[in-house]
Protein backbone atom coordinates (compact mmCIF):
# COMPACT_ATOMS: atom_id res chain seq x y z
CA UNK A 1 0.00 0.00 0.00
CA UNK A 2 1.35 3.46 -1.26
CA UNK A 3 -1.69 5.49 -0.31
CA UNK A 4 -2.50 7.36 3.58
CA UNK A 5 -5.09 8.31 5.15
CA UNK A 6 -4.04 10.46 7.96
CA UNK A 7 -5.73 12.98 10.32
CA UNK A 8 -5.39 15.33 13.31
CA UNK A 9 -1.89 16.07 11.71
CA UNK A 10 -0.71 19.59 13.62
CA UNK A 11 2.71 20.86 14.14
CA UNK A 12 4.14 24.00 16.30
CA UNK A 13 7.00 25.67 16.19
CA UNK A 14 8.49 27.87 19.84
CA UNK A 15 4.50 27.56 20.42
CA UNK A 16 3.41 28.67 17.34
CA UNK A 17 0.83 26.25 15.16
CA UNK A 18 2.37 26.37 11.82
CA UNK A 19 0.06 23.48 10.47
CA UNK A 20 -3.03 21.84 11.26
CA UNK A 21 -4.56 20.46 12.47
CA UNK A 22 -5.68 18.77 9.06
CA UNK A 23 -6.69 15.56 7.39
CA UNK A 24 -5.35 14.38 4.41
CA UNK A 25 -5.84 11.06 2.60
CA UNK A 26 -3.99 10.03 -0.85
CA UNK A 27 -5.25 7.46 -2.71
CA UNK A 28 -2.75 4.50 -4.15
CA UNK A 29 -1.79 5.79 -7.70
CA UNK A 30 -2.76 9.55 -7.07
CA UNK A 31 0.15 12.41 -7.78
CA UNK A 32 -0.14 14.88 -5.62
CA UNK A 33 1.43 18.72 -5.95
CA UNK A 34 2.05 20.88 -2.66
CA UNK A 35 1.61 24.49 -3.55
CA UNK A 36 1.46 27.62 -1.59
CA UNK A 37 4.00 30.34 -0.78
CA UNK A 38 7.02 30.24 0.80
CA UNK A 39 6.27 29.44 4.64
CA UNK A 40 2.77 28.08 3.87
CA UNK A 41 3.82 24.73 5.64
CA UNK A 42 4.47 22.72 2.63
CA UNK A 43 7.92 21.14 4.18
CA UNK A 44 6.47 20.96 7.33
CA UNK A 45 3.66 19.00 6.39
CA UNK A 46 5.77 16.86 4.25
CA UNK A 47 8.58 15.62 7.46
CA UNK A 48 4.68 15.11 9.06
CA UNK A 49 3.80 12.88 6.41
CA UNK A 50 7.43 11.03 6.28
CA UNK A 51 6.94 10.57 10.04
CA UNK A 52 3.45 9.01 10.09
CA UNK A 53 4.07 6.54 7.65
CA UNK A 54 7.00 5.56 9.47
CA UNK A 55 9.78 6.86 7.60
CA UNK A 56 8.84 4.01 4.59
CA UNK A 57 8.76 6.41 2.05
CA UNK A 58 11.26 7.43 -0.32
CA UNK A 59 11.97 11.37 0.73
CA UNK A 60 14.03 14.31 -1.23
CA UNK A 61 14.04 16.54 1.66
CA UNK A 62 14.59 19.93 0.91
CA UNK A 63 17.71 20.28 2.40
CA UNK A 64 18.57 16.96 0.63
CA UNK A 65 20.42 15.32 3.64
CA UNK A 66 23.95 14.57 1.34
CA UNK A 67 27.15 13.22 3.65
CA UNK A 68 29.48 15.47 1.76
CA UNK A 69 32.30 13.83 2.95
CA UNK A 70 31.16 10.28 0.78
CA UNK A 71 31.33 9.51 -2.87
CA UNK A 72 28.15 9.82 -4.59
CA UNK A 73 27.70 6.04 -4.63
CA UNK A 74 27.19 6.01 -0.83
CA UNK A 75 25.00 8.66 -0.69
CA UNK A 76 22.74 6.89 -3.34
CA UNK A 77 23.33 3.80 -1.54
CA UNK A 78 21.89 5.22 1.70
CA UNK A 79 18.43 5.10 0.34
CA UNK A 80 18.19 1.53 1.05
CA UNK A 81 20.56 1.31 4.18
CA UNK A 82 17.70 -0.63 6.28
CA UNK A 83 17.33 -3.05 3.43
CA UNK A 84 20.45 -4.68 4.05
CA UNK A 85 22.80 -6.39 6.93
CA UNK A 86 25.12 -4.60 8.90
CA UNK A 87 28.38 -6.45 7.52
CA UNK A 88 27.41 -5.60 3.91
CA UNK A 89 26.82 -2.51 4.67
CA UNK A 90 29.93 -2.10 6.61
CA UNK A 91 31.92 -3.15 3.36
CA UNK A 92 30.09 -1.46 1.17
CA UNK A 93 31.67 1.67 2.56
CA UNK A 94 34.97 0.28 1.89
CA UNK A 95 34.56 -1.54 -1.16
CA UNK A 96 31.16 -1.51 -2.96
CA UNK A 97 29.95 -5.11 -4.92
CA UNK A 98 29.73 -4.63 -8.23
CA UNK A 99 25.54 -5.12 -8.38
CA UNK A 100 25.26 -2.34 -6.62
CA UNK A 101 27.88 -0.45 -8.46
CA UNK A 102 26.04 -1.36 -11.40
CA UNK A 103 22.89 -0.77 -10.60
CA UNK A 104 23.68 2.72 -9.43
CA UNK A 105 26.09 3.79 -11.98
CA UNK A 106 23.13 2.90 -14.15
CA UNK A 107 20.42 5.14 -12.12
CA UNK A 108 22.62 7.82 -12.06
CA UNK A 109 23.20 7.57 -16.22
CA UNK A 110 19.23 7.92 -16.42
CA UNK A 111 20.07 11.11 -14.36
CA UNK A 112 22.29 12.03 -16.74
CA UNK A 113 25.63 11.99 -14.48
CA UNK A 114 26.66 8.43 -14.51
CA UNK A 115 30.64 9.74 -14.66
CA UNK A 116 30.45 11.20 -10.78
CA UNK A 117 29.58 8.10 -9.42
CA UNK A 118 32.92 8.37 -7.20
CA UNK A 119 33.09 12.04 -7.21
CA UNK A 120 32.71 13.13 -3.00
CA UNK A 121 29.29 15.07 -2.78
CA UNK A 122 30.71 18.07 -1.92
CA UNK A 123 32.50 18.75 -5.36
CA UNK A 124 29.32 18.65 -7.14
CA UNK A 125 27.35 21.31 -8.24
CA UNK A 126 23.67 22.55 -6.85
CA UNK A 127 21.43 20.89 -9.66
CA UNK A 128 24.16 17.61 -9.23
CA UNK A 129 23.62 17.42 -5.15
CA UNK A 130 19.72 17.58 -6.22
CA UNK A 131 19.75 14.56 -8.68
CA UNK A 132 21.88 12.37 -5.89
CA UNK A 133 18.88 13.22 -3.66
CA UNK A 134 16.51 11.80 -6.06
CA UNK A 135 18.64 8.70 -7.45
CA UNK A 136 18.67 8.32 -3.41
CA UNK A 137 15.10 8.04 -3.53
CA UNK A 138 14.51 6.28 -7.01
CA UNK A 139 17.06 3.53 -5.11
CA UNK A 140 15.02 3.42 -1.95
CA UNK A 141 12.23 1.70 -4.84
CA UNK A 142 9.65 2.52 -2.32
CA UNK A 143 5.59 3.04 -3.47
CA UNK A 144 5.63 6.37 -2.12
CA UNK A 145 7.38 9.19 -2.86
CA UNK A 146 7.66 12.49 -0.59
CA UNK A 147 9.54 15.28 -2.27
CA UNK A 148 10.23 18.78 -1.39
CA UNK A 149 11.25 20.90 -4.36
CA UNK A 150 12.97 18.36 -5.84
CA UNK A 151 13.83 19.92 -9.37
CA UNK A 152 14.40 23.51 -7.75
CA UNK A 153 18.14 23.83 -8.82
CA UNK A 154 17.49 22.14 -12.38
CA UNK A 155 17.49 23.66 -16.03
CA UNK A 156 14.40 23.09 -17.52
CA UNK A 157 14.69 20.17 -19.46
CA UNK A 158 16.35 18.53 -16.74
CA UNK A 159 13.86 19.20 -14.89
CA UNK A 160 11.25 17.43 -16.98
CA UNK A 161 13.38 14.47 -17.28
CA UNK A 162 13.52 14.05 -13.31
CA UNK A 163 9.82 15.03 -13.23
CA UNK A 164 8.77 12.03 -15.98
CA UNK A 165 11.01 9.51 -13.96
CA UNK A 166 9.64 10.30 -10.86
CA UNK A 167 6.12 9.96 -12.26
CA UNK A 168 7.24 6.87 -14.26
CA UNK A 169 9.10 5.04 -10.83
CA UNK A 170 6.40 5.87 -8.01
CA UNK A 171 2.98 4.53 -7.97
CA UNK A 172 2.41 7.75 -5.25
CA UNK A 173 3.87 10.99 -4.69
CA UNK A 174 3.52 13.91 -2.83
CA UNK A 175 5.77 16.56 -4.27
CA UNK A 176 5.85 20.00 -2.91
CA UNK A 177 6.64 22.52 -6.12
CA UNK A 178 6.86 26.43 -6.31
CA UNK A 179 6.43 25.98 -10.18
CA UNK A 180 2.95 25.95 -10.80
CA UNK A 181 2.85 25.00 -14.72
CA UNK A 182 5.35 21.85 -13.72
CA UNK A 183 2.51 20.88 -10.59
CA UNK A 184 -0.16 20.94 -13.15
CA UNK A 185 1.43 19.08 -15.78
CA UNK A 186 2.99 16.15 -13.68
CA UNK A 187 0.62 15.81 -11.00
CA UNK A 188 -2.86 14.25 -11.13
CA UNK A 189 -4.14 16.39 -7.68
CA UNK A 190 -3.06 20.11 -6.64
CA UNK A 191 -3.37 20.36 -2.62
CA UNK A 192 -2.78 24.13 -2.03
CA UNK A 193 -1.20 25.03 1.29
CA UNK A 194 -2.41 28.49 2.97
CA UNK A 195 -1.20 29.37 6.59
CA UNK A 196 -0.45 25.86 7.68
CA UNK A 197 -4.44 24.85 6.18
CA UNK A 198 -5.48 23.13 3.24
CA UNK A 199 -6.63 25.95 1.18
CA UNK A 200 -7.59 24.69 -2.04
CA UNK A 201 -7.61 20.53 -3.36
CA UNK A 202 -8.59 19.67 -6.55
CA UNK A 203 -8.18 17.43 -9.60
CA UNK A 204 -5.03 19.27 -11.84
CA UNK A 205 -7.26 18.86 -14.75
CA UNK A 206 -9.96 21.30 -13.07
CA UNK A 207 -7.19 23.64 -12.53
CA UNK A 208 -5.60 26.35 -14.37
CA UNK A 209 -2.52 28.55 -13.45
CA UNK A 210 -4.91 31.27 -12.50
CA UNK A 211 -6.33 29.08 -9.89
CA UNK A 212 -3.40 28.64 -8.06
CA UNK A 213 -2.60 32.07 -7.92
CA UNK A 214 -4.43 33.47 -4.71
CA UNK A 215 -2.75 31.04 -2.95
CA UNK A 216 0.37 33.30 -3.39
N1 LIG B 1 12.78 24.31 12.70
C1 LIG B 1 11.93 25.35 12.74
N2 LIG B 1 11.93 26.18 13.81
C2 LIG B 1 11.06 27.21 13.87
N3 LIG B 1 10.17 27.51 12.91
C3 LIG B 1 10.12 26.71 11.83
C4 LIG B 1 11.00 25.60 11.68
N4 LIG B 1 10.72 24.98 10.51
C5 LIG B 1 9.72 25.70 9.93
N5 LIG B 1 9.37 26.73 10.73
C6 LIG B 1 8.31 27.71 10.44
O1 LIG B 1 7.16 27.00 10.03
C7 LIG B 1 6.49 27.69 8.98
C8 LIG B 1 6.32 26.73 7.80
O2 LIG B 1 7.62 26.45 7.27
P1 LIG B 1 7.82 25.43 6.07
O3 LIG B 1 9.28 25.27 5.86
O4 LIG B 1 7.02 24.23 6.32
O5 LIG B 1 7.17 26.25 4.85
P2 LIG B 1 7.23 25.94 3.30
O6 LIG B 1 5.85 26.14 2.77
O7 LIG B 1 7.85 24.64 3.02
O8 LIG B 1 8.19 27.10 2.77
P3 LIG B 1 9.20 27.10 1.51
O9 LIG B 1 8.33 27.08 0.28
O10 LIG B 1 9.92 28.41 1.68
O11 LIG B 1 10.07 25.92 1.62
C9 LIG B 1 7.33 28.93 8.65
O12 LIG B 1 6.73 30.03 9.29
C10 LIG B 1 8.67 28.63 9.27
O13 LIG B 1 9.29 29.79 9.74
Amino acid sequence: MSGFDLTGLTASFDGERVIGPLSLSVNEGERVGLVGRSGAGKSTLISLIHQQVNRTSSLVPQNLGLVNALPVFHNVYMGRLDANATWYNTLTLIRPFARDTREITMLLDELAMPEKVWIPAASLSGGQRQRVAIARALYRKSGLLLADEPVSALDGPTAHLVMKLLRERFQTSVIALHDVELALAYCTRIVGIQDGQIALDEPSEKLTPADIMPLY
